[in-house]
């Protein structure tokens, strides 16, 4: 096979030489661990008049502090941006020996006021899915006459229509017969009222965005919202 000397083979196991040191024999030697950061300069060097990075950079102030717990010593390095002296201050604690990590204190922003839920009992025949018989059933919910629904209706006509016969509202840019939904709407009659002859996006956002209403409401699409004028 051409290929036969792409294998590459290598030693393993513990190199034979002097560089080899016995770890078993160093964990018996051991008697105490020091953790120390102490940076060293580029020459290898150790500087011990603090970090190089300890100061300003840019707009990042940096910060050392050290401590020990037990046989162990530690320096922790703030260097959060902006830093100001009231928010790390008594931050970073020793306590018997244990170290605290800097807590920062949290905006707490005031929650936004919730939408009280009032729903109302339907009556017994309009329920939602008495409504969706209806959709599917009725010949001419919209009460379009033979009319397109895609026409184009200005917010003038729309207003006109505030009468028993045909309560109109704009949706999202289209314009509904609202009428035959009065009783079926969960929220009720008198919530519902309030969209006659206005844009109730607002309105209908406010109480509940998540109702798909152009599947809910298409069979009462009297047309599109010509907002030109
Ligand atoms: C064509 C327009 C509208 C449609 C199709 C519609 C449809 C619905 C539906 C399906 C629910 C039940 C929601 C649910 O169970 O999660 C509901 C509830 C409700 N709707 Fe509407 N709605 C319309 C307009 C409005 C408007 C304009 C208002 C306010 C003025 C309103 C106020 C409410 C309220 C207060 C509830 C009860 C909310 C709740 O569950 O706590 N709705 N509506």
């Amino acid at each position: 096979m051409a290929n036969d000397d792409d294998f590459t083979f290598c030693q393993v196991g513990a190199p034979d030489n002097q560089d080899y040191v016995d770890t078993q024999k160093i964990a018996h030697d051991i008697s105490e661990i020091r953790i120390k950061d102490e940076p060293s300069n580029n020459d290898g060097t150790s500087q011990s008049n603090g970090a190089p990075w300890e100061g300003k950079l840019g707009n990042i102030t940096t910060s050392k502090k050290q401590g020990t717990v037990g046989s162990l010593s530690f320096t922790v390095i703030d260097t959060s941006p902006g830093k100001q002296a009231s928010r790390t201050s008594g931050q970073v604690a020793l306590k018997d020996g244990g170290f605290s990590v800097p807590t920062y204190q949290k905006e707490i922003k005031p929650a936004r006021k919730p939408v009280v839920r009032a729903k109302v009992p339907y009556e017994k025949g309009y329920s939602q899915m008495d409504w969706l018989k209806l959709t599917r059933t009725h010949p001419d919910l919209a009460g379009l006459n033979g009319q397109s629904n895609r026409r184009l209706i200005s917010m003038d006509e729309v207003k006109e229509h505030q009468n028993a016969e045909a309560m109109w509202t704009v949706l999202k840019g289209h314009v509904y017969n609202i009428t035959p939904y009065m009783k079926f709407h969960p929220g009720g009659v008198d919530m519902l009222m309030k969209a006659v002859g206005k844009d109730c996006t607002a309105l209908f956002n406010k109480y509940h965005a998540w109702v798909n209403a152009e599947v809910l409401m298409e069979k009462c699409l009297v047309g599109i919202l010509d907002d030109s004028k």
